[in-house]
């Protein structure tokens, strides 16, 4: 599957930052409570600020996400409180962020064939973050140029920083008399969502050449729309750049190809119902995790059904879950990545049999072991690493809950797909695991599906 994935050409954009990266220990966590003082945090957690305006909301968001174990990520709004994080924490490591910057880099560690990356705005900093042999398309003397991004900068850019807090299953601390103990590893997200840098768009002199690139590659990864805001200073609205973005999807399938989604978590529900019912009806592929999918039923109004999947974690309501957002959102194969299994659900008339599809979700899990084992893919030979990781202990418990979940659920109309993930047990770092899963899954269906149309 390595060789047909690395034979592919791929576009990838719209979102990539410098990730500052906290490696959260137990002592950090304690000294934040101490000082805050657990009944305020209590308090703040109630009241779940969507945002991060003061150092409190940010402690009460992380602190939840810490007891739930689950992946969040949340919009720092104040840039005042810049001091504040970089008084108060060491960052263990800088390196590339974003979907588009992660997955960039990922395809070009992995040697496929040709990897054109956007992003509106590149600084020299970030550029220099971008692994060799990716391009980055330019418009010189009215034509379309793919240059190298490290040298593609523009001085000037604005520089996008997100604040990552790795955190590992088994971590201790006390809140007050309660005793937390994590029960997963994940990554906390401080999203840096400031007007200067909240553009996700392609620039005007580029768009018409989005058909031209569309003809040069076999798919197209695009991410990034939860960096927009519901206003802009200048009266530009969500609304206009999700007529811009749709405007991208349509000139890039212009060359007919596959056009793949990965969501991430928006905390504004009015920003999240507009990015789903304006996206993801004009895509083929779609990929969030566990989390994010409760969060698109709830403003598609499965309130139940979402508070059911965030508590429970049950297949089955997954599944129903997936199937919904399949159906009434109208694209053609979902990708779920949850901590112990992967799941496609697509249309019962998919060219790929169950057996195919249950490949391609093997070789994303698989390259997200490597990349968790390793800390990052720089090279194709990486991807064994991945194949010695053994699946997840509840593997069994998966595929017997799973043939429950078919007895019970009507999915005659569907194809639905689960396989157990290969689980580090104690990973290098956790951020982009997703986006490293929706890269692997979504090559390896488009190899397949070239396979098909020989
Ligand atoms: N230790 C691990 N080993 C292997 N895979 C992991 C590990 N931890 C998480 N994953 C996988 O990565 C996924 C995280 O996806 P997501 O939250 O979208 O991450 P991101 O958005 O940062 O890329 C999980 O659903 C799981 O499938
Ligand atoms: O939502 P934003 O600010 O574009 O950031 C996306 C974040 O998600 C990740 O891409 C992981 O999926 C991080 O690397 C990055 O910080
Ligand atoms: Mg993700």
């Amino acid at each position: 599957m390595l060789d047909e994935v690395r034979g592919l050409s791929a576009y990838t954009a719209y979102n990539a930052n410098v990730d500052a990266i906290v490696n959260l220990k137990p002592e950090v966590v304690q000294g934040l409570i101490d000082s805050f003082g657990a009944d305020e945090i209590r308090r703040k957690i109630e009241e779940y600020p969507r945002r991060i305006e003061e150092p409190i909301d940010f402690v009460a968001r992380l602190i939840h996400a810490l007891k739930t174990g689950k992946p969040m990520a949340v919009p720092l709004v104040n840039e005042e409180m810049h001091r504040w994080f970089d008084e108060t924490f060491k960052y263990d490591m800088e390196r590339i962020g974003g979907q588009a910057g992660i997955i960039a880099n990922l395809m070009a560690g992995l040697r496929v064939k040709k990897v054109i990356a956007y992003t509106p705005f590149l600084p020299k900093r970030l550029a220099e973050l971008f692994r060799e042999g990716i391009l980055y398309p330019v418009v010189e003397d009215g034509e379309l140029k793919l240059k190298p991004i490290q040298e593609a900068y523009r001085e000037g850019d604005p520089l996008k920083v997100n604040r990552i807090f790795e955190f590992r299953k088994g971590m201790k601390f006390k809140l007050g008399e309660e005793v937390i103990e994590v029960p997963h590893s994940g990554r906390f997200i401080v999203s840096s969502r400031f007007e200067s840098i909240s553009r996700i768009e392609t620039r005007d002199e580029l768009r018409p050449f989005l058909p031209e690139i569309g003809r040069q590659v076999d798919g197209a990864i695009l991410s990034g729309y939860q960096g927009l805001r519901l206003q802009y200073s200048d009266g530009k609205d969500a609304n206009y750049y999700l007529r811009k973005a749709k405007e991208d999807i349509i000139l890039l399938k212009e060359a007919d190809i596959k056009v793949h989604v990965e969501f991430a978590s928006i905390q504004d529900r009015k920003l999240r119902k507009k990015v789903v019912t304006n996206i993801f009806p004009l895509v083929d592929s779609v990929g969030m995790d566990e989390a994010e999918i409760a969060y698109i039923l709830s403003v598609l109004g499965y309130r139940d059904l979402a508070d059911r999947i965030f508590t429970y974690n049950r297949i089955e309501d997954a599944i129903l879950g997936g199937m919904i957002i399949l159906d009434e959102l109208n694209f053609e194969i979902l990708q779920v990545h949850t901590i112990y299994y992967l799941m496609y659900i697509t249309h019962r008339d998919n060219p790929l049999s169950e057996e195919e599809l249950a490949k391609s979700l093997e070789f994303g899990t698989t390259l997200a072991a490597a990349r968790a084992s390793l800390g990052d893919i720089t090279k194709p030979e990486d991807y064994e690493v991945g194949l010695k990781v053994p699946f997840n202990e509840r593997s069994d418990y998966v595929k017997l809950r799973f043939e429950e979940a078919k007895r019970k659920l009507r999915m005659r109309e569907y194809k639905v797909v689960v396989v157990p993930t290969r689980l580090v047990p104690n990973p290098v770092s956790t951020v982009g695991l997703g986006d490293t899963i929706s890269t692997g899954t979504f090559l390896s269906y488009i190899a397949l599906l070239k396979k098909h149309s020989k």
